[in-house]
């Protein structure tokens, strides 16, 4: 492609150099130059991709896009100075590939909790219509049988846009996809075009990046100023409910979902068992009877947004029945391993201290024995994260019988030291714990000291199947670890 295309729209300060020249790639990290890249100097966290501006022209690249004024080393080279890297990144790769999202039907859902499970929901929706969905999020992109792992939540935008341009290849319409605060802080999703937005809910999380409850809503509030058609939003929510204030005048339809608080389309006549939940499902077009086969009220709230997806997409109230009764299970989210035991192991993804109290006390509603909790916390930062340690003990206190508190992806922190945090408040709450710093020991500490209708809930890490130490992911299965340790367990209870 020609630059002069590639930039087509970008908002720069100053260009030097030719822009009438081929183009072979476009390269974020010097590392992936080519012959004729494009290299965008970020400006991140623990690098300066400045400072690899003369590596990547000595790799081929004959065009840099940057913020700073650095002494260029080549003969050539076109330069571009932007306000921001990562914008300009977000709009030359949407060029790169045609704009992909243009041509798709987008549903972008944020919140902190709840984002996976919704958008399996909405796909199994729409593939009951004979749709074919893609899916990119947490647990990878899904674009037909294929699944890709992603490093990111919200890939950046580079990657993402290649994703779409991936998906309309398979001539899939529509893309349901988690948009992370981070990916509307870091302008992943800049030039994406979404039809509808969907927001879950807000509690405490990420603060280390976001800094407070307001910056985190005013970054997931980005969202619905980037849709086309419907802004759907949780009205139970105490987030949901500033953000329906904020929108409701905006051009784009407004849809609420809710079980309390009046909602367009609203949960009523909701019985819970330990196999799911079934409920009444109230629309403008009618209403109709659902199985959700995830026990919990936050399964009501996931599939009333799910539901609220399909209503925007005019889909019938029969295939919405059918497409979140056809949903048996979703990877690691409050997972029942089956281990042919008297007592049951849940693995759960809950890695917030909502997620967690909301888990806990959905065991708490059928358990006949003890909750016991095995739970690490990953919160960087001085206060946030002591805040997140101790918010997560606190909870653990409150409604397990016994904690055993473990690592989960301590990465570049000490684990003792996060431990010891939320042990320290798990004490100051009277709560029964033990610390096992190896997360598959304190899971056969949990195994080996359960006894018949004792439920062990494994949270934090759901489907993962790495755990991160240092720099390094050593691999780590949650699911197959437990079978393993289940078989070799000879108690009787
Ligand atoms: C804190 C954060 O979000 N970091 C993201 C950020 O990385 P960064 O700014 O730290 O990058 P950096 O390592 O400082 O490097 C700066 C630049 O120098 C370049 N570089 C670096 C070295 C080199 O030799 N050459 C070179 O060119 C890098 O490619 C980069 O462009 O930009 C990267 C590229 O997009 C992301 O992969 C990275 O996500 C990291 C892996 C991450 O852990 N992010 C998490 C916190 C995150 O984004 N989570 C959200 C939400 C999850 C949730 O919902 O709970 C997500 O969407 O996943
Ligand atoms: N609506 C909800 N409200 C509160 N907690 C929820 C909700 N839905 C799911 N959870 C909890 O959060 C965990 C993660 O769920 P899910 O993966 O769907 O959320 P997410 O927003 O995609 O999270 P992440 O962005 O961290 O991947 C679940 O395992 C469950 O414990």
């Amino acid at each position: 492609m020609q630059l002069s295309t590639l930039i087509k729209g970008l908002d720069f300060i100053e260009i030097k150099g030719d822009i009438n020249k081929e183009i072979s790639s476009i390269a974020y990290d010097s590392r992936k130059v080519i012959e004729n890249s494009v290299f965008v100097a970020i400006s991140g966290y623990r690098e300066d991709g400045h400072a690899y501006i003369n590596e990547a022209i000595k790799k081929g690249a004959s065009a840099i896009i940057l913020e700073k004024d650095i002494a260029i080393e080549g003969n050539n080279i076109t330069i571009l100075k932007v306000q921001n890297s990562r914008k300009a990144l977000a709009k030359i790769s949407s060029n790169y590939y045609h704009n992909p999202s243009d041509s798709l039907n987008i549903v972008g859902i944020t919140g902190t909790n709840g984002k996976t499970s919704i958008t399996y929901l909405v796909k199994s929706i729409f593939e009951q219509t004979n749709r074919p969905t893609s899916l990119i999020g947490t647990i990878g992109s899904v674009i037909g049988d294929q699944i890709t792992e992603n490093k990111n939540t919200t890939p950046e935008s580079l990657e993402l846009q290649r994703t779409f341009s991936e998906i309309l290849k398979y001539n899939i319409e529509t893309c349901i996809m988690e948009v992370s605060s981070h990916a509307l802080s870091l302008h992943r999703v800049a030039a994406c075009s979404f039809n509808t937005g969907v927001f879950t809910n807000l509690t405490p999380d990420h603060l280390e990046l976001h800094k407070s409850m307001d910056e985190y809503f005013n970054a997931k509030a980005e969202l619905f100023k980037m849709t086309k058609d419907y802004n759907v939003v949780n009205a139970d929510d105490e987030y949901g409910i500033k953000l329906i204030k904020r929108i409701k005048n905006y051009e784009t339809k407004l849809i609420t979902y809710g079980i309390e608080n009046k909602a367009d389309i609203y949960a009523t006549d909701i019985r819970y068992s330990v196999e799911g939940v079934k409920y009444v499902a109230n629309t403008p077009k009618g209403s109709i009877d659902i199985h959700v086969n995830i026990p919990g009220t936050i399964y009501v709230y996931n599939s009333l947004a799910a539901i609220a997806c399909a209503y925007c997409n005019n889909i019938d109230l029969i295939d919405i029945q059918k497409g979140i009764n056809a949903v048996k299970y979703i990877k690691g989210r409050f997972e029942i391993v089956p281990t042919g035991k008297d007592y049951t192991v849940i693995i759960d993804f809950a890695h917030t201290e909502d997620a967690l109290e909301k888990a806990l006390t959905t065991i708490k509603q059928f358990a006949k024995g003890r909750i016991i909790l095995v739970f690490g916390v990953y919160a960087p930062g001085a206060e946030s994260g002591k805040g997140k340690r101790r918010g997560m003990g606190k909870v653990a206190a409150k409604y397990a019988d016994l904690s055993i508190v473990t690592s989960d992806n301590p990465k570049r922190d000490n684990p003792e030291l996060i431990i010891a945090d939320i042990t320290e408040s798990i004490e100051e709450e009277n709560g029964d714990y033990v610390a096992i710093i190896d997360r598959k020991k304190a899971i056969r500490y949990a195994i080996e000291n359960s006894r018949k209708d004792d439920v062990i809930l494994i949270a934090g890490k759901g489907h993962e199947t790495t755990q991160i130490i240092g720099d390094e992911a050593i691999p780590f299965n949650e699911k197959e670890i437990v079978i393993e340790l289940v078989s070799n367990d000879q108690k009787t209870s």
